[in-house]
């Protein structure tokens, strides 16, 4: 796309947890034509998201937090998510073992990435990297929860994969990063593998 690309400027609107610009720029048509288009792009950076999964009893792991952006879209309750944190410095699997760790309390194994997409690409610049992982109940560390600091208050939540199909069918999980994990285990699983 370099060739269909020309940043004329760019400036920054905000910077404080992310960073908010607006950058205008000419963009070749598929015509041919050149266009100025400005549009603004929020970048906090990219993250990673894991649902681990226990094959002998047929369940998954999920955080329950409050979420201010979706309360503002008027949902009633706490989001029920595949447990996620933003890389920082790691890579996106030491990031989603260490988010495993702080947010479940659970240490995991055999992590498998399944996708990188970008959740809001129109706006957003990030990309999650989503994992799907193992677990048993051995596998407890700690009560989970997340930083009481950094004002996380999260719920450890457990429920058999037909049962997070089924909220993913009747609105009570209507996040995205965890509706593709759990659709990718359940098309798994029809598949035997
Ligand atoms: N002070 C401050 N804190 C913030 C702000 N925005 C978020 N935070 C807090 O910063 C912490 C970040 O926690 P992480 O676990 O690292 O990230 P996350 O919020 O769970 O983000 C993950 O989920 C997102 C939503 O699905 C993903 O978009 C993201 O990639 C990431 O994987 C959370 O406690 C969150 O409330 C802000 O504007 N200001
Ligand atoms: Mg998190």
């Amino acid at each position: 796309m370099d060739d269909r690309v020309r940043v004329i400027s760019s400036e920054v609107l905000s910077d404080a947890w992310g960073v908010l610009k607006s950058t205008v720029f000419d963009y070749r048509r598929l015509d041919g034509n050149w266009e100025r288009q400005t549009r603004e792009t929020y970048d906090r950076g990219n993250g990673a998201a894991v649902l681990p999964y226990d094959p002998a009893r047929n369940t998954v792991l999920l955080v329950r937090q409050f979420r201010f952006p979706a309360y503002l879209q008027g949902h009633p309750e706490p989001l029920l998510e595949a447990c996620a944190g933003l890389l920082d410095e790691d890579d996106p699997e030491t990031c989603a073992r260490r988010e495993a760790q702080e947010e479940l309390g659970y240490q995991l194994h055999d992590l498998e990435l399944i996708c990188v997409p970008f959740m809001t690409p129109g706006s957003v610049t990030e990309r999650l990297a989503c994992f799907v992982a193992r677990y048993s109940q051995e596998d407890r560390v700690s009560a989970g929860g997340g930083h009481i600091h950094e004002g996380e208050d999260i719920e450890v939540v457990e429920m058999t994969l037909e049962e997070a199909y089924r909220a993913t069918r009747d609105g009570r999980i209507s996040d995205a990063k965890t509706i593709v994990l759990i659709q990718h285990l359940v098309i798994d699983q029809a598949r035997g593998e």
